[in-house]
């Protein structure tokens, strides 16, 4: 995919959450208003992991020392920037405000970007890229997120700039997800064109990031901490995750972290997808020793933002428009799965929730000072076809199961609405013709399951739903998600089929987009456009009982 002229988040969130605010939260049970909660907690979430948010928090002017996380170090000309990544661009400027003085002379004395083709057109209007008089310079390439000779320039003017500082020098590295294909140099005699197929064969046979990234480590002169291998000066990394539990070797193959895997691990993964071993990566491993053996003491890795950072503000969003009425908890940040399957659990999840509702309604339960007692029986009786509530929450990838059966459980007797946040990153096996990414495909799903759950058990309550991806873009097209709900009187699924559109055949067909488009003239579409950060993506899910 590449980058589009569409209008940069930061425009767009300021007049979406400006014209959106909830007024009255007596009108909750209007889903078209929780839709819209729901949606701008998923923006506040993106808006904390804004490279130009993050970077001031971790990076601080001390007089003449910069101060990044409990490390100083001395300033004194000896500055360099370099980055590689999606989310990079935007960092470059806050860096180098920090590093100008109050008479406008700079620490900063040179600096080497690769981001991805287009990326600068797309934010031009937002006052974020690096001034004009910016001493970085800014190599684009990389186009639909694959390695090209572009990047391998950019990689080639990184390592001449890195090859010649002294060890009083500083170098700043802006690392983002991305950084794989946007910092590529294949170890002789592999060549780019023989990578790229091995990484592209490797990626259809359905072999996950880690795998993916071993992989790239082994055959890479920069990658697996190589880059840092190739300078004396002193390494900050800023970086920011885009990947489940930000392993910082994983991130972008983690060029400046030693790296432990060994050709055996290598080995294992080809004969895994049944991929024969090209003669060229043979000879490339023949000499290769993890990078772990050598000295790493000039490095200091910080992890700047993760997908926890993004729930964790979507979570104080929910909370404001929603009040501590509703129990607004994170369930996990290591969600993971084919998309449609994660969203049937979700949907079974919601049908429990509400039956749990509707038991406690006509059993009279009610929070009573014997209320863990009572809370306790409600939670065992759950169960939906077979499946245990606990079950089907540690199918979730919860952190704390315990946790939050106990809560959720709590608020089914008090009867107050809940508001589960997950994120992560799901997949989507695209078998049809159609257009769609992981989210869009999760929420078609997710209406489908809605309505089949539901359908016919007379229950009653609310249900919104909202998945997106915090890079603003789902798979190629221009959205980064999109919405759904459920009442027993309306539902989206009720609301397709009366505007003659068929869910299944469109979630057959991988079309998720073009069904959202045309649903409500493209109304639940969530499209914020690029948003130049990246930590995955985000899942709000709210479930409430019907008014007393
Ligand atoms: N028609 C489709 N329907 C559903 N999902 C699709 C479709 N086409 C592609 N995808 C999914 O989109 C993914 C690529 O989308 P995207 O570029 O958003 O993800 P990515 O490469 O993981 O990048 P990032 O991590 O930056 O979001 C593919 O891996 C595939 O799973
Ligand atoms: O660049 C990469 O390797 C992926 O985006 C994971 O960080």
């Amino acid at each position: 995919m590449f980058y589009r002229s569409i209008p940069c988040f930061t425009v767009i969130v300021q007049k979406f959450l400006s014209i959106s605010s909830i007024s009255s939260r007596s009108t909750m049970n209007d889903v078209t208003s929780l839709l819209t909660v729901l949606r701008n907690a998923y923006l506040a979430g993106v808006a904390s992991v804004l490279p130009e948010a993050l970077v001031p928090k971790l990076v601080k002017r001390l007089g003449n020392n910069l101060k990044v996380g409990q490390t100083v170090h001395p300033l004194n000309s000896n500055c360099y920037i370099i980055g590689f990544g999606k989310a990079v661009i935007n960092m470059v400027k806050p860096v180098e405000d920090i590093l100008r003085n109050a008479d406008g002379s700079s620490h900063l004395l040179d600096g080497v970007i690769s981001v991805p083709y287009g990326i600068q057109n797309t934010i031009k209007d937002c006052n974020l890229l690096p001034d004009k008089s910016s001493k970085v310079r800014v190599y684009e390439g990389a186009k639909n997120n694959m390695p090209d000779e572009h990047a391998l320039t950019a990689t080639r003017e990184i390592i001449t700039l890195v090859e010649a500082l002294k060890s009083s020098d500083l170098i700043i590295a802006l690392i983002s997800g991305g950084g794989s294909a946007l910092l590529t140099l294949p170890k002789p005699p592999v060549t780019l064109e023989e990578k790229q197929n091995i990484i592209q064969t490797l990626n259809r046979a359905g072999a996950d990031i880690t795998e993916l990234n071993t992989v790239r480590k082994l055959l890479s002169e920069v990658k697996g901490g190589n880059l840092a291998l190739k300078t004396r000066a002193r390494i900050i990394t800023l970086i920011l995750s885009d990947v489940i539990n930000s392993p910082l070797g994983i991130i972008a193959s983690g060029p400046t972290v030693p790296n432990e895997d060994t050709r055996e691990d290598l080995t294992k993964i080809f004969s895994k997808y049944d991929i024969q071993m090209p003669p060229s990566v043979m000879q490339a491993l023949s000499d290769y020793k993890p990078s772990c053996t050598d000295d790493f003491g000039h490095v200091s890795n910080f992890l700047m933002g993760d997908n926890n950072v993004a729930l964790d503000a979507a979570r104080k969003s929910i909370q404001t428009s929603l009040g501590e009425e509703c129990c607004t908890v994170v369930v996990s940040s290591s969600l993971r799965g084919e998309a449609s399957s994660v969203a049937e659990t979700m949907a079974m999840l919601c049908h429990l929730i509400l039956k749990g509702y509707d038991k406690c309604a006509r059993e009279n339960l009610i929070s009573t000072p014997e209320f863990d007692e009572e809370k306790m029986s409600v939670e065992k009786r759950f169960d939906f076809q077979g499946i245990s509530f606990a079950q089907l929450i540690s199918s979730l990838f919860v952190s704390d199961a315990d946790q939050l059966i106990s809560d959720i459980g709590s608020s089914i007797v008090a009867r107050k609405p809940c508001c589960l946040l997950f994120g992560g990153e799901t997949t989507v096996r695209v078998v049809g013709t159609g257009i769609g990414g992981r989210n869009q495909e999760m929420v078609l799903a997710m209406m489908i399951h809605l309505h089949k759950v539901l359908h016919d058990e007379q229950l009653s309550g609310h249900v919104a739903f909202v998945s997106a991806g915090t890079d603003g873009i789902d798979g190629p097209t221009d959205a980064a998600g999109a919405g759904t709900y459920w009442t027993p009187q309306e539902c989206s699924y009720r609301e397709s089929l009366a505007a003659g559109l068929n869910p299944e055949a469109f979630l057959s067909n991988n079309d998720s987009h073009n069904f959202f488009c045309r649903l409500g003239g493209g109304k639940y579409l969530i499209q914020p456009g690029h948003t130049s950060t990246n930590v995955m993506d985000l899942q709000l899910l709210y479930i409430a009982p019907p008014p007393q």
